[in-house]
């Protein structure tokens, strides 16, 4: 959880049985590597407990948008930003933001599975460590809890001692989230979290992430336009660092208002 407190936009909009506010709100958010300006003027609103996919060409700028949020694009030497992005009312941008924290409550997931080369446990049990978690039966309980959110419990419950590298590629991914989910994230970034899965292990991830959604707001990048179609409920299609549109996914796949929208869906380009 990010310790600052959140501006008043945030706190008046938390009405029971109303769409809560938007967990992450862009303002004129420009990006750079170097000279090369990959982020173009991106206003968006996205909501919480929502899942929201973000398309596009290879190189259009999904990636970087989705590593911007947590600010990990920041990696990168050269990077430069402008603009605002508003976390729970909070410009990630202020100084006062503690990197760590901002990274813990939001998480993410890449495109392949990348567990360390530890056991099953102590993958999960790695990241509440290094947050101070020392305590044996807590980290039992929260070992539990992730694998169990991230459907692999009953897989793996007889054998959390071996390789997390004895898993098939599908399982090391549901690993690879329920690591995310020990560390008690609201948000899950996801980039083409399937795309080195083959179908049946893709179908399990998409059925966990509209369970997860219950609980965490996720934003994933996909090139695979059926998974955006099937999986979230807010698509963005962005088009050379720009949101070219933005909107229900629905609306966006059967009725989009701009033609290179249209062209993209289509399978005109990209
Ligand atoms: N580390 C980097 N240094 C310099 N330029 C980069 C870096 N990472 C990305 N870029 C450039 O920024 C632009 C956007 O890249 P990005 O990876 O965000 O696109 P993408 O839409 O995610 O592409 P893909 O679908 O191929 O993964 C591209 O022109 C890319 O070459």
């Amino acid at each position: 959880m990010l310790k600052i407190v959140p501006n008043e936009q945030t706190t008046n909009k938390q009405e029971p049985n109303k769409q809560l506010d938007p967990i992450f709100e862009t303002k004129d958010l420009n990006l750079w590597y170097g000279e090369d300006q990959a982020l173009k003027n991106i206003n968006l609103s996205i909501d919480k407990q929502n899942v929201t996919a973000i398309i596009g060409p290879s190189g259009c700028g999904k990636s970087t948008f989705l590593k911007t949020l947590n600010r990990m694009v920041e990696l990168v030497p050269s990077v430069k930003t402008k603009g605002e992005i508003n976390y729970q009312g909070v410009n990630i941008f202020d100084e006062k933001i503690n990197l760590v924290e901002l990274r813990s409550s939001i998480g993410m997931v890449f495109q392949k599975p990348n567990p360390f080369p530890k056991s099953i446990y102590d993958n999960i049990a790695f990241g509440p460590r290094v947050h101070g978690k020392k305590n044996k039966k807590e980290i039992d309980a929260l070992v539990e809890k992730s694998l169990k959110g991230s459907g692999l419990w009953d897989e793996v419950k007889d054998r959390l001692g071996d390789s997390a590298l004895s898993l098939s590629g599908g399982q090391q991914q549901r690993l690879c989230i329920a690591r995310t989910l020990a560390i008690q994230p609201d948000v899950i970034l996801m980039d083409e979290p399937t795309s080195a899965l083959d179908p049946k292990s893709t179908l399990i991830i998409e059925e966990l992430i509209q369970e997860l959604k219950q609980n965490y707001s996720i934003i994933i990048v996909t090139h695979n336009m059926q998974q955006a179609a099937r999986v979230s409920d807010h698509t963005a299609f962005f088009l050379n660092g720009e949101v070219i549109e933005f909107g229900q996914t629905d609306t966006l796949f059967q009725a989009p208002t701009d033609k290179r929208t249209e062209d993209y869906i289509t399978g005109r380009f990209g």
